[in-house]
């Protein structure tokens, strides 16, 4: 998709947050060429942990997360050093607060590694590198339908993964963007963009554009 005008900052930051499978870097993709911004993408192929993981999460569930914050500390050094005009595909705050505390609430870190894993995440997120996104896009839809998504993208150690783990992380996304406050958040369901449609894509851009101007609002749903 050819860039279309917009009233971003050129150095705003947008993050995109949802469970796996929703569609992130997807519309990561898209956002970035349609507004002639930079993509920051969670790398998945070359994690060496993140196979070892999912067959055994007691064994391997600290290694992972350190791995995570250590690359997005790197992302995001990376951008702060290019000025921003980023879309993020996944916020740090899905870490720390979604996936390493599902594992720590179902016994697989221990509170002695959760303490220091969430130690050195607090202290990662004073860091200037770290500002907080200007808009965070959360994208949600049926358990269905991620499901299908999770089984059509074909990841193998995801689909080997019993629909119990999936259901929980989809549960604690519904808690989690409750009540999460650290930016403005536009809400948006897989039903109702379409990432092939340029007007699609504007109406987004728009309702982010509104959300920057005015920061004080606080979650706006998307039609
Ligand atoms: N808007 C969409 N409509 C239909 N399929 C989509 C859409 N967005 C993503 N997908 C498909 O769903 C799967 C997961 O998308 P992906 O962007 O990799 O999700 P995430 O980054 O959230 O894990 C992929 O197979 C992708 O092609
Ligand atoms: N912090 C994390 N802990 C465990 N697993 C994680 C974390 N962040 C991402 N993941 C996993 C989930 C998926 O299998 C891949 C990529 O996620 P996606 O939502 O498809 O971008 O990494």
């Amino acid at each position: 998709m050819t860039p279309i005008a917009h009233k971003l900052k050129p150095d705003s930051l947008i993050t995109l947050a949802g469970t796996v499978g929703v569609g992130k870097s997807t519309l990561t993709k898209t956002l970035a060429e349609t507004l002639g911004f930079k993509a920051a993408f969670e790398k998945v192929d070359g994690n060496p942990y993140l196979e070892d993981y999912y067959h055994d999460f007691k064994k391997w569930s600290f290694h992972l997360q350190m791995y995570f914050l250590a690359e997005r500390f790197k992302q995001q050094k990376q951008m702060h050093e290019e000025g921003l005009g980023y879309v993020q595909d996944r916020s740090i705050y899905e870490d720390v607060g979604i996936f390493a505390k599902l594992q720590y609430d179902q016994g697989n870190m221990t509170s002695r590694d959760f303490n220091t894993y969430h130690s050195l995440f607090e202290a990662m997120v004073m860091n200037p590198y770290f500002p907080k996104p200007d808009v965070l896009i959360y994208i949600n839809g049926s358990f269905e339908s991620i499901m299908d998504r999770i089984h059509s993208r074909g990841r193998q150690m995801e689909i080997d993964t019993p629909p119990e783990f999936w259901k929980d992380l989809y549960n604690r996304y519904q808690q989690w963007i409750e009540n999460f406050q650290e930016c403005p958040v536009l809400h948006l369901d897989i039903d109702n963009y379409d990432c092939n449609d340029l007007d699609s894509m504007r109406e987004i851009i728009r309702a982010v554009e509104a959300l920057q101007a005015s920061p004080s609002s606080k979650h706006v749903i998307y039609r």
